[in-house]
């Protein structure tokens, strides 16, 4: 796919699968702003995407997705580097169900204000030119999973979120947007490498993992 002239805004792309993300969308040609809060693993990441595709292909920007604020200031920010969003991929994440609410405003909360913010940035009725919205959730968006349920809530609502703005007659007629959801499985990043402070049950999740091939 050629995406030369197009720019996307990625959250949670320091690391992990937002880093991937941000390379592929580079590859095929896109400008992406690297939105996440932690700041020396995103500067690298940019430095290191900026020699690879140039200078002015990618740039970081610190941003705690659980802070409206932070969240407003990366799309102006993108907006006035680059002057559109195209691509838009809600993508940071944790898992911790010891603080639970923290992980209900990062995984849920701010998708719904990336998604309210990408409309209004990216959407045709008002100036934009339309483009792509990626919410990202997890297979435990779909099945349940007993030692996750916090975790599990809350990517359940982003698939029935983003699902429901998609079939918004609205959007799908005049925004220009589509509205996707992805729902990975297990991969092999951070975010499975359950902290002691986690409250996931570690009697349990090796074994879950183990079982679709992670040892961890
Ligand atoms: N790895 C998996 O097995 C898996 C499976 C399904 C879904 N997911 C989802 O994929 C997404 C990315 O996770 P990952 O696997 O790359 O894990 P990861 O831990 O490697 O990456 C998560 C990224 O989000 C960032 N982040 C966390 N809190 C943030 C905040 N408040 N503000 C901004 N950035 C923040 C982190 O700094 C990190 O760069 C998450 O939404 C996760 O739930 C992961
Ligand atoms: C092992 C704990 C798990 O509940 C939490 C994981 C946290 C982050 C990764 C997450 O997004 C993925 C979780 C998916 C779990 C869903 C159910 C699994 O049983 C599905 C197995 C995956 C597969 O079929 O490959």
């Amino acid at each position: 796919m050629n995406l030369s002239g197009k720019v996307a805004l990625v959250t949670g792309a320091a690391q992990g699968l937002g880093k991937a993300f941000s390379e592929s969308l580079l590859s095929q040609g896109a400008k992406v702003c690297l939105a996440d809060v932690k700041v020396q693993q995103g500067k690298t990441t940019a430095a290191e995407f900026q020699k690879t595709f140039g200078n002015d292909s990618a740039f970081f920007e610190k941003c705690d997705v659980s802070i409206a604020d932070d969240v407003t200031n990366v799309f102006k920010k993108v907006k006035s580097k680059y002057g559109q969003i195209d691509i838009l991929v809600n993508n940071a994440g944790i898992a911790n169900e010891t603080h639970w609410r923290k992980m209900v405003d990062i995984n849920l909360v701010s998708v719904i204000q990336g998604t309210q913010l990408g409309i209004e940035y990216m959407s045709k009725e008002y100036g934009g030119n339309g483009g792509v919205i990626i919410n990202v959730s997890s297979s435990a968006g779909l099945v349940p999973v007993f030692i996750t349920p916090v975790y599990c809530a809350v990517k359940f609502g982003v698939v029935g979120f983003t699902r429901s703005v998609a079939v918004n007659p609205r959007n799908r007629s005049t925004s220009g947007i589509r509205f996707c959801c992805l729902c990975p499985a297990f991969t092999d990043t951070d975010i499975i490498k359950f902290k002691k402070d986690s409250g996931i049950n570690m009697k349990y999740a090796p074994k879950i993992l183990k079982s679709v091939g992670i040892n961890k």
